[in-house]
């Protein structure tokens, strides 16, 4: 945990990073800021063209360019096979080292009301947002695990697993049904592994965590716009929306300082995380998350009753006094 330590937790300088879902959005900018600071980037995605674009952009950005390698996998990482393919492949690329940190960042939201969304979606969603990074994320510790058991190094820098959430993993927030838990679901696993993973730190130092930003202006958020019912578009109002470029900026500062769940977006991701860290790990020694939680514990309750009163005025609307 950070505290007072002023040492950068998160170097990427000469280390490989692969990012997933790096060819738009959030992924891509992450791409251009880990370039800019001499990383070496796989960036991993579906469509062949848009990787070979972003590829190009984020290897512009290398502040080292003769020294500083960039490579592309087209997989879908919602096949549980493609996760171990990604690893030999990126293994091999790397000098026969599995890469330092993995980042993932693809997913996708399909907002809607509970009983009007198929169920095939709810079952998509997950795919899409936790059994890809869970997949990945299996595969990279498996390997560091097999990679160091024969060789302890538990002095190096840490390897890193980034999970990406949303602060919907903060709050209920009607319409996002589909979407929400499997957020919740990368938090769970981040927090589990991150005391897991203890178990492993005479071999090698692996840390895990997750950043959840607000609203994000990609074009993954103008898709789910088109079909976002109104009244989780006037609750999320609330939060203004960021680049992707302030998100990664924000993200990379958090991992910098060695926090472990990362909020991106001011006071407002702060005070939605403190109201729900549980037994999750305080970034340093907690104090402003402490502090922050006894504060939000009682504004909730008003938050809440101010959502619950313009969902109730909106169904009015809609179906007629019944
Ligand atoms: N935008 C927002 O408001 C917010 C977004 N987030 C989260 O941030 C992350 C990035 O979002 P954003 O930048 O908006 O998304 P975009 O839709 O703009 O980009 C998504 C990226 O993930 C890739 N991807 C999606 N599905 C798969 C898959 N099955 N296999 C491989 N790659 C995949 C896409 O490439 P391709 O389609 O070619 O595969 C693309 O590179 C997501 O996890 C999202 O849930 C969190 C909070 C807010
Ligand atoms: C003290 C606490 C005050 C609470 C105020 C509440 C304000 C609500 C803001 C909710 C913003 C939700 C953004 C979701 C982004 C996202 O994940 C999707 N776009 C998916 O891509």
């Amino acid at each position: 945990m950070g505290g007072f330590q002023s040492k950068n937790q998160f170097p990427v300088n000469g280390r490989a990073v692969v990012i997933t879902g790096g060819s738009k959005g959030m992924g891509k900018a992450v791409g251009k800021i880990l370039a800019e600071k001499g990383a070496n980037v796989v960036i991993v995605a579906r469509n062949v063209e848009k990787l070979e674009d972003t590829l190009k952009y984020i290897s512009e950005h290398a502040s080292k360019p003769s020294f500083q390698r960039f490579h592309y996998i087209s997989a879908d990482l919602t096949d549980p096979t493609e996760a171990a393919r990604i690893l030999s492949e990126t293994t091999a690329w790397n000098n026969n080292q599995p890469p330092d940190i993995f980042w993932c960042c693809a997913g996708s939201c399909h907002p809607g009301l509970f009983i009007d969304v198929p169920i095939e979606v709810l079952k998509e969603q997950m795919e899409s947002n936790y059994f890809s990074s869970v997949y990945v994320a299996h595969a990279a510790v498996q390997s560091w695990i097999n990679h160091f058991r024969s060789s302890p190094d538990p002095n190096q820098p840490a390897k890193h697993i980034v999970f990406t959430s949303s602060v919907c993993a903060f709050l209920p927030l009607i319409g996002y049904g589909p979407y929400t838990p499997t957020k919740t679901a990368l938090r769970a696993l981040s927090d589990t592994l991150s005391q897991e993973l203890l178990l492993y730190a005479p071999l090698v130092a692996i840390r895990t965590h997750t950043v959840f930003p607000g609203t994000i202006f990609t074009e993954g958020y103008e898709k789910e716009n088109l079909i976002k019912p109104a009244i989780t578009k006037n609750l999320e109002e609330g939060d203004g929306g960021q680049t992707p470029e302030q998100v990664a900026a924000a993200s990379v500062k958090g991992l910098e300082r060695g926090e472990e769940l990362i909020t991106t977006n001011g006071i407002l991701g702060v005070a939605m995380k403190s109201g729900m860290l549980g037994g999750s790990n305080r970034n340093g020694w907690g104090l402003v998350d402490t502090l922050m939680s006894w504060v939000v514990v009682i504004i909730m309750v008003f938050v809440r009753k101010d959502m619950d009163g313009k969902v109730k005025a909106w169904g009015k609307e809609r179906l007629g006094e019944r």
